[in-house]
């Protein structure tokens, strides 16, 4: 009897078929590449992890994450990012190394979705983290190592938002005081809902000059000198501090000859809510999305006993591979068809051009039931059948 929904996957889930399979693996083997010439070895981590400790850690909604008991009875989640397993095992197995520690990862990564439609709850990130370094400098390689594995995934047309949590903080922080009330506001920012965020600056219990600052953070985007604009909406220690550490970050990317592709977005506000610094976002010429974010999370390892100041960003190959848009040629491909009595010679052939890489399908006559449909695929087609001997040609 067929089940109702035996065709059908749980929401947000996806099949990748050969041709996008082969998109993906190809970029994702050129960032890989990229990575480890700069230094970042890969890891892997299990795709189930203890929710009380990476699945809290990892910062990210509660209703995002998907759950499961074990044996034992411990609620566990599939991981919804790399950057708490990666705190875990730099605290664990890794705390011997000494630090900065650089590890990258390729993983796959689940969020569960609330409703039909788009989003997917299962997808590929590739990533790095730099352990241990508190300066602009290392936020300032992590940027530019995220530059050079788009490009060297293909993707030379896309742009990169720079903000700074700090900065956002200290000026919630001064204009509304009480972390509900900021909380609120910076999950408007979070959702890039900027008309909600408006109306709900209008609600606050606030003085017209102070309405007007919050709402002047939302123009806070632009080159260098949005850097100097920003100083007079707020320019207390925390913010000063903020600010400091973007101008640093700009003169080391400066050096990497990034400055083109930068702007600063000082209401930048990111889903995972570790972060504690310099924020950033990636995208590409053609989609609204980011394809990539990371930034500054100095507390987390502290979770995890090992304090460490730490940077790092991840890429979303599924993103990434829109952005590239064509899908990769299929190569040139030969069939070669044989009957039993001929296999032999059929494999010697076969043998033969896979040697040279050529990709070489090799089907007995007998089971193809379409000879006709299925031929027609092909750019080559070589017989080897009946009882003669002799070469098969190629019909070039
Ligand atoms: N883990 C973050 C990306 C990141 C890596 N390191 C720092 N941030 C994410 O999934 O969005």
């Amino acid at each position: 009897m067929t089940e109702p929904f035996m065709f059908e996957k749980p929401l947000g889930m996806r099949d990748t078929l050969p041709v996008l399979y082969e998109t993906k693996r190809e970029a994702t083997n050129s960032m890989q590449q990229m990575m480890e010439r700069w230094g970042y070895y890969p890891i892997e981590t299990p795709a189930l992890e203890y929710y009380d400790t990476v699945g809290d850690s990892s910062a990210i909604l509660d209703q995002q994450l998907f759950k499961l008991l074990d044996q034992q009875g411990h609620t566990l989640v599939l991981r919804p990012d790399m950057t708490a397993p990666i705190a875990r095992v730099a605290s664990s197995s890794l705390k011997d190394q000494p630090l900065p520690l650089r590890l990258s990862y390729c993983a796959n990564l689940f969020r569960a979705q609330q409703h039909e439609g788009g989003r997917p709850a299962e997808f590929e990130q590739l990533g790095v983290e730099l352990v241990g370094d508190p300066t602009a400098s290392a936020d300032a390689e992590v940027i530019a190592l995220m530059a050079e594995s788009l490009k060297a995934a293909g993707l030379t047309d896309f742009k990169l938002a720079i903000g700074h949590i700090g900065y956002v903080n200290a000026l919630l922080a001064d204009i509304v005081g009480k972390e509900e009330r900021a909380a609120q506001l910076r999950r408007y920012l979070y959702e890039k809902n900027f008309v909600g965020f408006k109306q709900h600056v209008k609600t606050l219990p606030v003085s017209s000059v102070d309405r007007d600052r919050l709402l002047r953070l939302l123009k806070l985007r632009g080159g260098i000198e949005t850097l100097d604009e920003a100083r007079t909406i707020v320019n207390n220690g925390r913010a000063a501090e903020a600010l400091d550490n973007l101008q640093a970050l700009y003169d080391a990317l400066e050096a990497y000859d990034l400055t083109d592709y930068i702007t600063f977005d000082l209401n930048l506000v990111m889903h995972m809510d570790y972060y504690t610094g310099v924020v950033f976002e990636g995208y590409g010429s053609t989609l609204g999305f980011p394809l990539s974010s990371g930034g500054r999370y100095d507390e987390l390892l502290e979770k995890f006993d090992r304090p460490a100041q730490a940077t790092g960003f991840g890429i979303r190959v599924d993103r990434l591979v829109e952005a590239l848009g064509a899908t990769k040629a299929k190569p040139e491909e030969t069939l070669i068809l044989f009957s039993s009595e001929r296999r032999k010679e059929a494999l010697t052939e076969a043998a033969k051009l896979r040697g040279r890489g050529e990709v070489v399908v090799l089907q007995d006559v007998a089971g193809a039931a379409d000879l006709d449909g299925l031929t027609a695929a092909y750019q080559h087609v070589l017989s080897y059948i009946g009882q003669t001997q002799g070469e098969g040609a190629r019909d070039e």
